[in-house]
């Protein structure tokens, strides 16, 4: 597995703020300043244009990166370092992996800037997540159906990132350190169940990226936690 250049190519820990849920100005203030890599905004219900607005330009009173997920075509807002659009693979509903993007490529095509957005191949893998329902997302895989969509992801579409989501649980980190020693170009985010420094350490030995975001609502103090954790862990550990 190699490193991007790209500008999440270094990003070993990432923030995700839900623009959808409240935040204090404190709690924002400690994750703007936690040391964390980035910060990404982003949800997978309730995101429109004005909560989006807003998220980010309290974020950008801090120099944190700040990048935008975006979910659907209301929640497109120019001013973010970066842009990133799931397609999510392990669904049979292609809206999900080409049609709404498509027409959203259709509307916001012209002003896109291209060299500061990037595709994400989303596999998502907790059946009782918001987002596995709203996708129609086939979780029961092997390992042999996630390696097929792994090979479909790194290998033929050749996506520079395959993002492994067990939003609201955490993950099978044997399953996901298979994944990581499969990819050949592509980045391997991670994001589930992050509540602890300990399971941040765990993904941070087999994924690029760990992605933390309900823990910040829930428990901002663990939350902080998994900075110093993920940053203690060297990307070469990985292999192992
Ligand atoms: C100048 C200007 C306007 C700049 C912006 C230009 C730009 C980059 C435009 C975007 C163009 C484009 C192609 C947009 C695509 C929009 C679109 C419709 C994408 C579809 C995305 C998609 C597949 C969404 C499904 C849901 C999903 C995968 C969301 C990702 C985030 C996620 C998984 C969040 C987790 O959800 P959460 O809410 O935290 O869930 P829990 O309840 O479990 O916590
Ligand atoms: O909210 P959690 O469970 O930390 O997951 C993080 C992220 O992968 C959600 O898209
Ligand atoms: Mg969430």
């Amino acid at each position: 597995m190699q490193q991007q250049s790209a500008i999440y190519g270094q990003w070993r820990h990432v923030f995700k703020l839900d623009p959808d849920r409240e935040i204090s100005d404190e709690a924002l203030d400690a994750i703007c300043m936690s040391g964390t890599d980035a910060i990404i905004v982003g949800g997978s219900s309730g995101v429109h244009y004005d909560n989006t607005v807003d998220l980010m330009s309290r974020i950008r009173r801090y120099e944190v990166t700040c990048a935008l997920e975006v979910s659907n075509e209301e929640s497109a807002v120019p001013g973010f370092d970066h842009y990133f659009i799931p397609l999510v693979l392990n669904t049979g509903d292609a809206e999900w992996i080409a049609g709404r993007q498509i027409r959203a490529l259709r509307k916001f095509g012209a002003f896109i800037p291209w060299e500061h957005t990037s595709a994400e191949g989303y596999l998502i893998l907790n059946p009782d997540s918001v987002v596995a329902r709203l996708t129609g997302a086939q979780t029961d895989l092997d390992a042999d159906g996630v390696g097929a969509h792994v090979y479909m992801a790194d290998r033929l579409m050749r996506l520079p990132i395959v993002y492994l989501e067990y939003s609201g649980k955490f993950g099978d980190m044997e399953l996901i350190k298979r994944v990581g020693r499969m990819l050949t170009s592509a980045q391997l985010f991670y994001g589930g169940g992050i509540d602890t420094a300990d399971k941040a350490r765990q993904a941070a030995r087999i994924a690029h990226t760990v992605i933390v975001g309900n823990i910040i609502y829930d428990s901002l103090e663990a939350a902080l936690t998994t900075v110093q954790a993920v940053h203690d862990i060297a990307i070469g550990q990985f292999h192992e």
